[in-house]
């Protein structure tokens, strides 16, 4: 089949670079022109392990494409995805901006039979007034078909995730028109859902919600245990082993960031409100999230003494989490943000990034973070950090204390090495 998918991000260049790898033609379209212009000189914007050997190979084999021809590309092709942003508004709900965009120039492009597929992530009731728009801008209802198709990839295992999803929602009143995107994805070992559209989306943000939830109760749970003196790392797995809660997505640390989870939690917040229903639970889940910085920010100055101008913190990891080069919403830079509102000296390094905050100095690589700081609090779990030479870091650091805000080091080889272990929820 042709494709053409609007949006050249995670979202889009992953699901473009999969869908030319089972066989059909797709062309992947951004408004930004510089990110076209280097995708078609073979740089890929962004860092997901994989996309760049799987992109290459399928432009090679003349299946991929890329332009900044939005219009141009939704004209000549009778499937469009839409896989732009959804970033939060000022009011925390979903600025709806880029997806109204998209469907203009759609209704200006539109001249046949066309299955428009939703794939960035929209609240409720987005399908229907995505419907209402094309209707209104004279796109008679017989030419198109709108199908909610949400995406659950996570980044860093994008393309693994998107070759072996744990479900594929279809969501569509058109049952010609659900079974033509269930062909899209044909080669891929996957139960699949076939819903309303509304269901979809709920889908969507639903499983965000529960996930978000998931780690604001195991949070706190730590916090529990750190004032009981229990470990979290033995506590989590022994409640995971229920298998009606799972033990994955229960590793407690300084909390959950990234594009999605902490945007569509408030998302689903501000769409619920515009109906009356007040989330109290969620709202809890952001207040644990909000709060777990404060937390462990204090628990770092009950070890080293009050953190002011005196001290100095060297910090490992500014991505959101490992294995990406995302920083949309980092607990890590966050926490840099804290501290150097207490005027504390922070030096840091990120094996990807190092972006601009003020009162942060980046250095080249961990050791170099390290040296001559009061203690030193790994923010992301890099497999880097995690092997980590700990004699050289005690070496390096001034102090001897480590915060383990991802819970990924090895306590003993820290102790081995002269360094005290802080974790979270850890004795
Ligand atoms: N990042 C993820 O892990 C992930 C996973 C599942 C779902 N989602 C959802 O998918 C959607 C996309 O997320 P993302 O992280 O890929 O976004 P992104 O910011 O990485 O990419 C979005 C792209 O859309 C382009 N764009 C915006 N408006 C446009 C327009 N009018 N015409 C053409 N291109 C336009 C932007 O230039 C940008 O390159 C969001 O709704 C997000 O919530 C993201
Ligand atoms: O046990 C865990 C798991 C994750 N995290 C943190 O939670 C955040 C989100 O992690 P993850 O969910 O792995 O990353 P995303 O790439 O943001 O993926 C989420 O958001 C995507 C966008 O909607 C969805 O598609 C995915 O299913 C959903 O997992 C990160 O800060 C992680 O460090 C923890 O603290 N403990």
């Amino acid at each position: 089949m042709n494709i053409c998918i609007v949006g050249a991000g995670y979202v889009g260049l992953t699901t473009a670079a999969v869908l030319a790898e089972l066989g059909h033609t797709v062309e992947c379209v951004d408004r930004d022109e510089g990110r076209i212009d280097r995708l078609n000189v073979g740089i890929i914007p962004i860092y997901e392990p994989g996309l760049d050997a799987l992109t290459q190979r399928n432009r090679r084999d003349g299946r991929l494409f890329f332009s900044a021809d939005v219009s141009a590309s939704m004209k000549k092709n009778d499937i469009v995805m839409i896989a732009v942003g959804t970033p939060s508004g000022e009011d925390g709900a979903a600025d709806l901006v880029y997806v109204r965009s998209v469907l203009l120039t759609l209704a200006n492009a539109m001249d046949r039979y066309k299955i428009v597929i939703m794939k960035s992530t929209v609240p409720p009731g987005t399908g229907a007034w995505a419907k209402r728009f094309l209707l209104e801008r004279g796109v008679p209802s017989e030419w198109f078909d709108i199908v909610s198709n949400p995406e659950f990839l996570r980044e860093g295992t994008a393309i693994y995730d998107t070759f072996h999803p744990d479900r594929i929602v279809i969501g569509s009143p058109s049952r010609a028109a659900a079974e033509t995107v269930r062909s899209l994805y044909g080669g891929i070992e996957a139960e699949v859902l076939l819903t309303g559209i509304a269901e979809a989306e709920l889908i969507k943000y639903g499983s965000n919600a529960f996930l978000a939830t998931k780690l604001s109760f195991i949070n706190e749970l730590a916090r529990v245990c750190d004032a009981f003196g229990a470990d979290i790392t033995k506590v989590a797995p022994g409640i995971g082993m229920d298998s009606r809660i799972g033990g994955k997505f229960l590793q407690a640390g300084i909390g959950y960031g990234g594009s999605c989870l902490p945007k569509d939690v408030s998302a689903l917040i501000a769409a619920s409100a515009s109906r009356d229903q007040e989330l109290t639970l969620l709202r809890a889940v952001e207040r644990v999230n909000r709060t777990q910085l404060d937390v462990y920010a204090s628990k770092l100055a009950s070890v080293i003494g009050d953190i002011d101008s005196s001290k100095h913190v060297a910090v490992w990891g500014a991505t959101f989490k490992e294995n990406t080069d995302d920083i949309r919403h980092s607990q890590a830079i966050a926490l840099m943000e804290r501290l150097a509102a207490m005027s504390c000296k922070i030096t840091a390094y990120d094996p990807l990034v190092s972006p601009a905050i003020e009162g942060v100095e980046w250095k080249d690589d961990a050791i170099g973070a390290a040296m001559g700081a009061d203690a030193l609090i790994v923010a992301t779990g890099w497999g880097e950090f995690v092997e980590a030479d700990w004699h050289a870091v005690k070496q390096a650091l001034k102090g001897n204390v480590v915060l383990d805000g991802r819970n990924v080091l090895d306590q003993t080889k820290l102790a081995g090495a002269g360094l005290r272990h802080v974790g979270v929820g850890r004795p």
